[in-house]
């Protein structure tokens, strides 16, 4: 049977009242929290170790994300370098109406350290 290849999402999380404000919007330091979260998880695979955030690009938000929301991350690779990562983290929302909203995206780069937190090369098999 052929395989149809499926966009997967690096994180998947749902937008609650403890991550929104009064007016049940999300926070948007929550949700730079979940893009470092889904960046990082990426880079630690990638590099088989631990990883620490050396650059990220402005943001620009095009839609809220609303309590109830599940938001999805999706990371795609842009450079690989000898000691560092360059992704592009996705961010989409899923309303609760079942329609689906572009949230936001970010260019972030991960340098591979060690445990003296001194830049080390990516061990990518
Ligand atoms: C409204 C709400 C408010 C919220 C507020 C908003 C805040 C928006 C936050 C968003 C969401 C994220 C949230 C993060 C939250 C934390 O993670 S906080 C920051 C945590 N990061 C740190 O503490 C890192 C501190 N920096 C360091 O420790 C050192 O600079 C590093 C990263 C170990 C690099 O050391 P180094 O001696 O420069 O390393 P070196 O061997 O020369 O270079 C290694 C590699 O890094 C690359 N590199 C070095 N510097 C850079 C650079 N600046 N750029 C790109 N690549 C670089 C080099 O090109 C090299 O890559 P390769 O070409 O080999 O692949």
């Amino acid at each position: 049977m052929e395989q149809q290849e499926a966009r997967v999402p690096v994180l998947r999380v749902r937008a609650l009242p403890t991550s929104t404000n009064a007016y049940g919007r999300v926070q948007a330091g929550w949700l730079m929290s979940q893009i470092d979260m889904a960046g990082s998880l990426d880079a630690e695979r990638l590099s088989r170790g631990p990883v620490t955030t050396v650059a990220v690009n402005a943001f620009q938000f095009a839609a809220p994300i609303l309590l109830g929301d599940v938001v999805d991350l999706y990371v795609e690779r842009l450079r690989i370098g000898q000691k560092s990562i360059t992704l592009k983290i996705s961010v989409e929302a899923q309303r609760m109406d079942g329609s689906h909203v572009r949230i936001t995206e970010v260019i972030a780069t991960y340098v591979a350290i060690d445990r003296d937190g001194k830049s080390r090369l990516l061990e990518a098999g």
